[in-house]
Formats: C-alpha cells, sequence, structure tokens
C-alpha cells in the first residue's frame, strides 16, 4: 500500500499539500515535524506534516518529500489546535499562521543564504568533516545557497548541519543579518586586588598624596560603595564624585582601579535577588488576588482593573509564583518590547533563570533556543515574557497567562496575516490548555469591561495607587485664549512652563507627549496654499528639521525641503502643525541649561535604541522626555513629578469610532506616569476644546462615565462591542479597475448577507505606495453565527477570483478590525 503525507506549507495554500513516502519514512513520520518539500518548478520549502494516509491526490501527481528534518515533533497537538482557529477566526490560512509562528531558521528555503560569521574564533576540532568543508568552502566565498552546500557535502540532508553551524555561531543565516542580539553591557569599576589589604592601600593613598584628584577620587570610590554596598558602575561614579573620565582612565591605566562590563539584564538579578524575593502585598492587593482566586475557581477569565501605580505586576507575580511552584508553564504578554526591558529586571529578581523572552527583536537563535526549552519543558523557560508572537510557542504544561496592557491596539496584528489579536486568541489557548487567564489595564478596552459587566469575565478592582499616593491632579489648559492673546511661547502656555519651571527647579522630570514625530507635518505654500505631498501615498510629506528633509511617514519617501513652492515658486513656505522634534527644539531654547530627551520612531531605529533612552531617563540623565505615545505604556519612573500633554484636540478628533476611548487610554496612561513614588504628581493637558467630555473624565479619573457614554453610542450606531466587524480591503495600482471591482463586491456582500454592509470608501490615506486602497464594513450582530458570514463572503470571493480583470487586485480580511 503507498503512504501520503499532508503537509502545511508555509505560504498562502488554502490546502494541504500531498506528498509520496516510503515506508520506511511512514514509519519515522509524526505529525508536527519539519520535512524538505520540493514545490513548484524547483523550489525546496520546509513544511510541517499533518497527516499520514493512503489516498492518492486526484488532480496532480504527489512528488516524493525531499527529506525528513527532525527527529521528534517540534509542533504540538495542541499548537496545531490554536493555529487552526487563528486561521479559521481571523480568514487566512493555516500556512500563514505558521510561517508567522516558527523562527525562521526553522523555515529555511532553497534560497537561504548562508553567510560566514567568526571563523577565525571557530575551533575547527569540534567540526564534524561536512561542517569543516561547508566553512573551508565560506572562506572563498562570501556566501552558499542552501543547494549549494548540499552539492559541495553531496548529500541531501543539509539542514541540520547548518543549524549546527548556526549553533556553533560559525555561520550566518542571511535574515539573521540584522538582527545581530547583542545584550546591552553596562561598564563597572572595581580596585584592583592588588590594593585590598588596608596596609597596601594606605600606601597607595601616600603615592597619591600629589596627584590630588587621583586621590579625591579614590576617595569618592570609597564612599559611594560604603552607601550603595554593591558594585560600582561607571555612570553613577562620575555623577557622584563629579571625577572627569579623564581622571578615571589614568587610574585604570596605573592599574589602581579596574573596569570591566556586564550584561545589564543579569546585573539586576545578581544585586537583588537577596532583598526582594519575598512578595508583601498590600492590602487591596491582597484582596484582588482573592477576588481573581474566586473567579478562577469559576473557570472565568479575570479582569485586574487597576489604576496606574496601583501595583498589578505584583499580583500577577503573585499568581506566577504559584503556578511554577506546580510546575507549570507561564506566559506574560505585553503589547511592546520597549516594556519588557524594564519588567525583566522586575521578575528576574524574583524568579531569576526562569524567565525567557521572546519578541521580534531577538535573534533567530535565540528564538529557536527558547522555542525548544518552551517545547522540553526546561526550567530555563517556565515563565515567558513576550510580545504577540510568544503566543505561539509550543507550550506543553501552560499554568497560566497574564496579558497586560489588555486595551493595547498593538496586541492585534495589521501585517500579513494572521491579523490576530493577541488579548483574544491568548484566551482560546488558555482555554485549550485548561489554565488561568489574567487581562489587566489601569484603563479596560470596552469591550472587556463589558464581558465583565455581562458576567463573561470575572473582575477584580484596585481604586488606589500602592502606597495610597494620590492621583495626580489633572488640570485642563485652554489654549484657544492663550493663542488668540498671543500668550503662547512656542506651543507652550504660560502654566505649562510655570510648572515645568517649577518641577526642574525641585530636580524631578519631566513627560512631554506629543502624539506625531517629526518637526511639523505639513508645509504649506502662505501664496497658493499648495502643500508637498509624497508622490508614491496620498499624505502631505512630514518636515524633519535636523535632517531638513521632507519624509512620508506610510512609504519612506524622502526630499530634501525646498526652498520656494513647487506651485507657484514663491518663496513663502511656511510649517503647519508640530511634532516631538519640534518641541525638543522650542525646549532646548527655553531650558538651555537642563538636558532633553525624545522618545519617538525616528529615535528609537536602533536595535538598543529603546532600552538606552529609558535606561538614561531612569539615571536621570534627562531632565525632560519629549515622546509620541511610545512613553505613554507602563513604564515606572521613580522621579516623574509632571506630565505635560501638548496637544488634546489632535487625539479626540480623529475620524475614527474608537477615537474617544483611544484618547481616553491614552491621556489617562500618560498621566499614570506621573508621582508614582511619594509626591503627588501633576498633570497638565493643553487644549482648545476644555469643555470636551473626555476631557473631564480624564481629569476626573471618570473611566465607568466614560464607558457607560461610549457605549451607549457603540450601540445607537452599531459598534462593537455590540457587533463585530469585519474590514476588507481591496487593493491595486489601477484607480479605475479598484473602483469597479470594489463595488462588485460590495453590491454581491448586500445581496447575499442579510447584514449590514458599509462602503466600499476610501480610508483616510487613500493611496500608499502606490496601491489605492478601498475598504468595505460589514457589521455581524453578535447573535448572528459569524462561521455562516465567512462561509458566505469565501464564496464571493471564489467568483470574484473568476472575474479575470479582477485577478490584480489583493483581498485583505480584518476580522475584529480595530
Ligand atoms: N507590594 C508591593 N511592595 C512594594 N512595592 C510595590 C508593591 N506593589 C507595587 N509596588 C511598587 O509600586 C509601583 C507601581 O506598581 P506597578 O508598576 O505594578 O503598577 P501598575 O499597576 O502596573 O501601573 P501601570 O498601569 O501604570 O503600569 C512600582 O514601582 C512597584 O514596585
Ligand atoms: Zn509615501
Amino acid at each position: 500500500m503507498d503512504f501520503f503525507l499532508d503537509v502545511v506549507l508555509p505560504i498562502p495554500l488554502e490546502r494541504l499539500f500531498t506528498y509520496r513516502l516510503s515506508r520506511e519514512e511512514a514509519s519515522l513520520v509524526k505529525r508536527g515535524m519539519r520535512v524538505a518539500v520540493p514545490f513548484g518548478k524547483s523550489k525546496i520549502y520546509t513544511a510541517l506534516t499533518f497527516d499520514i494516509h493512503h489516498n492518492e491526490p486526484q488532480v496532480y501527481e504527489a512528488k516524493e518529500i525531499h527529506q525528513l528534518l527532525d527527529d521528534e515533533p517540534i509542533v504540538t497537538e495542541i499548537q496545531f489546535k490554536h493555529w487552526q482557529w487563528i486561521a479559521d477566526y481571523y480568514m487566512c490560512t493555516l500556512g500563514e499562521v505558521v510561517r508567522g509562528a516558527l523562527p525562521g531558521s526553522f523555515l529555511l528555503e532553497s534560497e537561504t543564504l548562508v553567510l560566514p560569521n567568526k571563523l577565525d574564533q571557530v575551533d575547527e576540532a569540534l567540526l564534524s568533516d561536512n561542517e569543516f568543508l561547508i566553512l573551508e568552502a565560506l572562506r572563498h566565498q562570501s556566501s552558499l545557497k542552501i543547494d549549494e552546500i548540499s552539492k559541495i557535502i553531496d548529500r541531501k540532508r543539509v539542514l541540520p548541519i547548518v543549524n549546527q553551524l548556526v549553533q556553533k555561531q560559525a555561520i550566518l543565516l542571511k535574515e539573521t543579518l540584522h538582527e545581530q542580539y547583542r545584550p546591552k553591557m553596562e561598564k563597572y569599576l572595581r580596585l584592583n586586588r592588588a590594593y585590598e589589604s588596608e596596609a597596601e592601600l594606605e600606601r597607595l593613598l601616600e603615592k597619591l598624596a600629589r596627584a590630588q584628584k587621583q586621590s579625591q577620587a579614590l576617595l569618592a570610590f570609597f564612599q559611594l560603595k560604603s552607601q550603595q554596598k554593591s558594585r560600582v558602575k561607571v555612570n553613577d561614579f562620575v555623577k557622584f564624585s563629579g571625577i572627569s573620565k579623564a581622571v578615571i582612565k589614568a587610574l585604570i591605566d596605573k592599574e589602581i582601579f579596574e573596569s570591566y562590563e556586564i550584561r545589564a539584564d543579569r546585573v539586576q538579578f545578581d544585586v537583588n535577588s537577596k532583598e526582594v524575593s519575598q512578595i508583601e502585598l498590600s492590602a487591596q492587593q491582597e484582596k484582588a488576588v482573592v477576588d481573581i482566586k474566586g473567579n478562577f475557581e469559576n473557570d472565568k477569565v479575570c479582569l485586574l482593573y487597576g489604576v496606574t501605580s496601583s501595583g498589578k505586576t505584583e499580583v500577577y507575580l503573585k499568581f506566577i509564583n504559584e503556578v511554577i511552584e506546580t510546575g507549570k508553564q507561564v506566559l506574560y504578554l505585553l503589547p511592546e518590547i520597549a516594556l519588557t526591558s524594564q519588567l525583566i529586571n522586575r521578575l528576574m529578581a524574583y524568579f531569576g533563570n526562569k524567565i525567557a523572552v521572546y519578541h521580534s527583536k531577538y535573534s533567530l537563535n535565540e528564538r529557536v533556543e527558547v522555542w525548544n526549552n518552551v517545547l522540553h519543558g526546561n526550567d530555563k523557560a517556565q515563565v515567558i515574557v513576550g510580545t504577540r508572537s510568544a503566543l505561539l510557542l509550543p507550550f506543553t504544561h501552560l499554568g497560566l497567562i497574564v496579558v497586560d496592557e489588555e486595551h493595547e491596539s498593538s496586541f492585534k496584528q495589521f501585517d500579513p496575516a494572521p491579523r490576530y489579536h493577541a488579548r483574544d486568541a491568548a484566551i482560546v489557548l488558555s482555554n485549550l490548555h485548561n489554565s488561568k487567564c489574567i487581562l489587566g489595564s489601569a484603563t479596560p478596552s470596552l469591550e472587556t469591561f463589558f464581558n465583565t459587566k455581562s458576567k463573561k469575565y470575572g473582575i477584580a478592582q484596585m481604586l488606589r495607587r500602592y502606597g495610597d499616593v494620590l492621583m495626580p491632579e489633572i488640570e485642563l489648559v485652554d489654549i484657544k485664549e492663550a493663542t488668540r492673546k498671543k500668550r503662547m511661547k512656542g506651543h507652550f502656555s504660560e502654566q505649562l512652563l510655570e510648572e515645568i519651571s517649577n518641577c526642574l527647579a525641585e530636580k524631578e522630570q519631566v513627560i512631554l507627549f506629543q502624539n506625531r514625530r517629526g518637526f511639523a507635518p505639513i508645509v504649506e505654500c502662505t501664496t497658493c496654499g499648495h502643500a508637498t505631498q509624497c508622490p508614491n501615498c496620498d499624505v502631505s510629506l512630514t518636515y524633519h528639521q535636523h535632517r531638513n528633509q521632507l519624509r512620508c511617514h506610510y512609504c519612506g519617501y524622502h526630499m530634501s525641503l525646498l526652498q520656494s513652492c513647487q506651485a507657484c515658486g514663491n518663496n513663502t513656505l511656511d510649517t503647519k502643525g508640530f511634532g516631538t522634534e519640534q518641541i525638543q527644539e522650542e525646549l532646548l531654547k527655553l531650558f538651555p541649561e537642563y538636558r532633553i530627551g525624545r522618545m519617538d520612531l525616528d529615535t528609537t531605529r536602533g536595535k538598543y535604541a529603546y532600552e538606552k533612552i529609558i535606561n538614561a531617563f531612569e539615571q536621570q540623565e534627562f531632565d525632560i522626555l519629549v515622546g509620541t505615545q511610545m512613553v505613554t505604556k507602563g513604564l515606572d519612573f521613580r522621579n516623574v513629578a509632571l506630565v505635560g500633554i501638548m496637544n488634546a484636540d489632535s487625539l479626540l478628533n480623529f475620524p475614527d469610532y474608537r477615537s474617544h476611548e483611544r484618547g481616553f487610554q491614552l491621556m489617562t496612561q500618560v498621566a499614570g506616569r506621573a508621582g508614582r513614588t511619594e509626591k503627588r504628581g501633576k498633570v497638565l493637558i493643553q487644549t482648545y476644546n476644555p469643555y470636551h467630555q473626555i476631557l473631564h473624565q480624564v481629569s476626573n479619573y471618570d473611566y465607568k462615565k466614560m464607558f457607560s457614554e461610549q457605549l451607549y453610542e457603540r450601540e445607537q450606531f452599531k459598534y462593537p462591542p455590540h457587533v463585530r466587524i469585519i474590514r476588507i480591503t481591496l487593493k491595486d495600482k489601477d484607480y479605475n479597475k479598484l473602483n469597479e471591482a470594489s463595488d462588485w463586491f460590495a453590491s454581491s456582500l448586500r445581496n447575499v448577507l442579510k447584514v449590514q454592509v458599509l462602503g466600499p470608501e476610501y480610508p483616510t490615506v487613500a493611496r500608499i505606495r502606490n496601491q489605492y486602497l478601498k475598504n468595505i464594513l460589514i457589521k455581524i450582530n453578535t447573535t448572528e453565527s459569524i462561521t455562516r458570514i465567512k462561509n458566505s463572503i469565501r464564496r464571493i470571493e471564489n467568483s470574484f477570483n473568476a472575474i479575470s480583470q479582477y485577478r490584480s487586485i489583493r483581498l485583505v480580511y480584518d476580522v475584529d478590525h480595530i
């Protein structure tokens, strides 16, 4: 009897693909292993095995597999179930989920390039013959394809060898080139051991008697060391003593001091582990723990609704601790990579090496390592901290999922497919594992809070800050009046400037929030009104002063700033609106003696740029931090007394049913960064419209009012959580064709579905990278079967694809579009 194997290819194919297996291969294959298979004319793909059977495919000749790549499955049954759910629910293929889930190096293809890494440092004694041959070839050639390697060593089965060489750091795969993981190193200082004894030390001080600065440095070193009772960071030392780096260097050259480096995240662990291994919860936190447990007993997902700085993290820690004591795994999801670094230090202090981190900025190597550790249930990866893709790891016995900042829209993946919501997919995963799930937020999403009202989820609340610190006082500043009376300095009201000065005088720090990056979003001619547009997208170019450039934030197009207007030729170009760069620039003039940092997409491009800025602000190397919404998220700074929101109106005036909810969340979150330790913080919100209801809800911390008002509106106008939304986007370079096609699609939907169909409509930015876009929204009552509707949409899609002139059009489904 013949054996056939169904595999999942990591590409958008609707169906599984079938290959022929030998009897021997069939005895080795288990579901969830990788196989290399030929596909198309000449390509080799890595695919996942799914099913063995005896049914020969009818419409194509089944090819033989190329080779088996694993001895054991690398994907679990639960993962397959979960991924299938994601594919069905979010209307994509299982292959797309697989591609999104597996670390790239699991998916080597015939085209993958292999490059030499640290060839000189490789110990040849540890290489197999084949490994040696490959490295020899790489000494003469800058790169090799997998196929070429196959020829060199004269065998088909090369991927395991390639992986070995990656592990040995002898080679790099092309994708890894951009992603070299460099741990953040911190410089420390210590006294040469030769001077440890008192006698030697005295002799040294005598010797230095004439080098006054050097002996001062030495004394300061001892002072600091006895104060902080731990290792001495070079930066701390400079700040503490005012001793110049030149003097320190002189002492290092004389071999009196020694400098050394430690991986930053490990250091925290070394220092703190003894001091804080015990979690002492406040009464409020204890109560929350009891409430959450109550809900767990009823098998409910539980929302931990706790105001900013109420100490939600410690509550999670308590649960994490209990779960890992039973030997189970924990997944801790965060919306943003930036948040992981602050959190990891905190977690390490409690759980040491049981923590592993997983997100896209980690190298392929490390991701594979974490994958394997999770799969084998190793201690090293008992608690996984990660962003949404961590949800797709091969957990074997998951006991708890924490989704922190559950309201964040970055939990939803936009591009490419699978366009899943990590919070919702986490709840499904937690059900599959029979595990517990906590969602946490100070500003829960309307959906989640609604689910607690309808008793679908449980809720635990913490309405006071930890240590009973008062919530910051929020003041609305009317800048309409001030602008009219010309009493603004740049974009700063008198009140805001005064508060900043007071704060700086007290040696406290300030965060200023502006939701746009760059210098100014529009450069406009005051004579003819022409604004410079992106040639590829329907948006105005943003002015970036630092580079004297106009840039498109959608496609990256840039040009240098023109001297005169392209349309009328007059020298009357002026900027309109403002971004973070302009605020920073104004601050540099207003407060020349202070240090001003900026955190936005432009300053956080490098891999560790994020961490650097956050650390520098933590270490008070900046007095003021200007930022976009990056500064709003869950960061815990100790010394921030004032938060300023430069312009609230821009947050509330988006043409989007969510803009009020989002505005509330953003402002409340950024306000929450102020006054987290003892002294009450202050927040100033500048606005042209101080009567806006959302601003009042923000300044009174009235989440519940916001919730009920918004919920009422959503009910009136039929938006989530009262309906589900599927957004269909059509894309094409041809404007007319797109219009025709999207009309066709929308009217077919209207004919077939008995639900509300809106559009087609152009989005706010109707053309991106020369592709025109049109959206169709489908609103589905929560009582309706969403599966039935998706099936109908698929049938319409099939008819659509049968129309030859529409074939170039791309269709993108976004289920639960947010
Ligand atoms: N039980 C505790 N013992 C000691 N310190 C605590 C305790 N609970 C909270 N804290 C401290 O209070 C501060 C705020 O806690 P945390 O960062 O967990 O707040 P949060 O509720 O997550 O706030 P946000 O929503 O703004 O992120 C932290 O610096 C934390 O170390
Ligand atoms: Zn563009």
